[in-house]
């Protein structure tokens, strides 16, 4: 399927040198997941170094080892027949470069978009990928929930892969006929250099609010990280969202690091920035079954579109889907009337008496606006289930137990994924922020046991919002793997409850 390159051409392409020739067809940095042909890049990792590997990479099939300076070192020690090898000083940035050497450039012939931001990747993706197949383009979707390359869908490991899977996925689209990419850039991804060299056509940016400060530590470094993609090596274009501080600031900040006129504002609770070319909203109109927008832009050019995914904040995603896909070239007369994506586990409706909601809000700023998006059409309670996950940003724990305390009829306060974590430990840390607000806060340790109470005992007017897992259906404890999806445990409930004679005449 793909070309043949050899080792001295990567080497030459990547600064480094090689040691023996071999044939590369191939490229990955997994030694267990080894194509024939391949070339096996071990970089050193957060807990080992790839170079571990080398033997079992080699005896599944690995022509040749890319490595740096240490990682040769323990391949000399390790192996008794070293197998060819390439060593570059800095292997994990330089992987994207040489994959996409092996692959043959694929995104050279994609138009491709990034969306970057704490909150709406996913959404926002769905939206533009949906915009983009309405106008007959054949798109490539990566992300969270999905990769998606023309129509067909593979599993998604990590919201943005690995420099070699990435490159083999893009070659994969293209062979497909793919015109189009649309992927979530996170901001591990991006401090990583994860789809470098990749420049993206358009990239776009949602919104800054806290959450993954276990990687990045300071929010100010969580900023670098998504900013670093609105720089001329990794995009063209950009739209960013500026209603929040840092959208503004990135915005000031993409002026000076991009060409001035490639950058576009996109302002909805906000005044467009001063000289910004971009769009504000002239319009929105919200009906019972979908939101209607009417953007205008600083040229007077509207931009006018419909979403039925519920919440204001999902009328940012659509807007930031819109202006992405205009600016990557799509007329506004071609733009759809409905973005309308189906997006696993976002604000998915369950049932409608009592109204069940799964949504993947897993930080304060989502699960605020989820429970705020919701309480408008909330005739009875607001109820809210929802945990934090272990080993994540403990921080954000006791922040997302006040929100539900202060935003919340009931709420429920269970596991997520305590991965290795004592589970009882993350449930205090929500706990202690949940408690003295006007919410009844009540503590269920067992996750399908807190979604069956949260729905047998809801009145028919009722909101019953299980936020944090979304689409997921593993959950992780203490290095095990449960089957457990929010959406399988309220349909069971449900089903529960309709036999319930008690029930029915609550
Ligand atoms: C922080 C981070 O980026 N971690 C990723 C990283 O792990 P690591 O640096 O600890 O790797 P390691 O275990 O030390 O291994 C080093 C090298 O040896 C290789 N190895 C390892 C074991 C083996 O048997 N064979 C082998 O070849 C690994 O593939 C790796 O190349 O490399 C691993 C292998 O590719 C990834 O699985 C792992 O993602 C972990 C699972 C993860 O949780 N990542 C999250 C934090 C992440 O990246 N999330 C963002 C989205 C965040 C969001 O917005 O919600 C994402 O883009 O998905
Ligand atoms: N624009 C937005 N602003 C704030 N919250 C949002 C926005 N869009 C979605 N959300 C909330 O955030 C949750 C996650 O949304 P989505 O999956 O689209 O974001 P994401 O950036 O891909 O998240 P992650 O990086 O964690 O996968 C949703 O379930 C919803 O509760």
């Amino acid at each position: 399927m793909w070309t043949m390159t050899e080792l001295a051409r990567l080497a030459e392409i990547s600064g480094g040198k090689s040691v023996g020739g071999a044939t590369i067809t191939e490229v990955t940095s997994d030694s267990r997941a080894v194509p024939a042909g391949a070339l096996f890049a071990a970089v050193p990792g957060l807990h080992v170094h790839g170079a571990t590997f080398a033997q079992g990479a080699v005896a599944s099939g690995a022509v040749a080892i890319a490595t740096d300076a240490e990682g040769e070192q323990i391949i000399t020690e390790q192996m008794s027949t070293v197998p060819p090898l390439l060593v570059v000083p800095d292997i994990a940035a330089r992987l994207g470069e040489i994959a996409a050497e092996v692959y043959g450039n694929p995104a050279q012939s994609l138009t491709s978009f990034a969306i970057t931001g704490t909150n709406g990747k996913t959404t926002t993706a769905f939206m533009l990928d949906d915009i983009l197949n309405k106008v007959g383009r054949t798109t490539g979707l990566i992300g969270t929930v999905a990769v998606r390359l023309a129509g067909s869908e593979i599993p998604a490991a990590l919201t943005t892969p690995m420099p070699s899977d990435l490159q083999r996925v893009l070659a994969d689209l293209v062979s497909r006929g793919g015109t189009d990419l649309v992927m979530e850039a996170s901001s591990h991804a991006l401090a990583q250099g994860r789809t470098d060299p990749v420049c993206f056509s358009v990239a776009g940016f949602t919104n800054l609010t806290q959450d993954h400060l276990d990687f990045h530590h300071t929010l100010e470094n969580y900023f670098e990280a998504k900013a670093s993609l609105f720089t001329p090596m990794r995009c063209e274009k950009a739209v960013i969202c500026t209603d929040d501080e840092w959208g503004l600031r990135l915005w000031h900040l993409s002026r000076t690091t991009l060409r001035p006129e490639n950058v576009y504002a996109l302002a909805l609770t906000s005044p467009l920035p001063d000289g910004a070319q971009g769009w504000d909203l002239a319009e929105i109109e919200e009906r019972p079954e979908a939101t209607a927008i009417d953007l205008v832009s600083h040229a007077g050019q509207h931009l006018r579109f419909s979403t039925s995914l519920p919440g204001k904040f999902n009328v940012a995603n659509a807007a930031l889907a819109a202006t992405m896909a205009v600016v990557g070239g799509v007329s506004a007369a071609e733009l759809p009337e409905a973005v309308d994506p189906k997006v696993p586990g976002r604000m998915e409706s369950i049932s409608s008496r009592p109204r069940v909601i799964v949504d993947f809000a897993h930080n304060t700023d989502a699960l605020a606006k989820a429970i705020t998006a919701l309480r408008p059409t909330t005739r009875g309670r607001l109820i809210v289930v929802t945990g934090s996950a272990g080993e994540r940003d403990k921080g954000k724990r006791p922040a997302m137990g006040a929100t539900v305390g202060r935003l919340a009829d009931v709420g429920i306060i269970t596991d997520d994924d305590p991965h290795d974590e004592d589970p009882g430990v993350i449930r205090a840390g929500v706990l202690s922020g949940a408690k003295g607000h006007s919410a009844q806060i009540e503590e269920i340790a067992d996750r399908r046991l807190a979604i069956r109470e949260a729905i047998l005992r809801a009145h028919p007017d009722d909101t019953i919002l299980l936020a944090g897992r979304g689409h997921e259906t593993i959950q992780e404890v203490a290095g095990q793997k449960i089957e457990l999806d929010d959406r399988v445990e309220a349909r069971r409930a449900l089903a529960e409850r309709d036999v319930d004679p008690e029930e029915k005449t609550a």
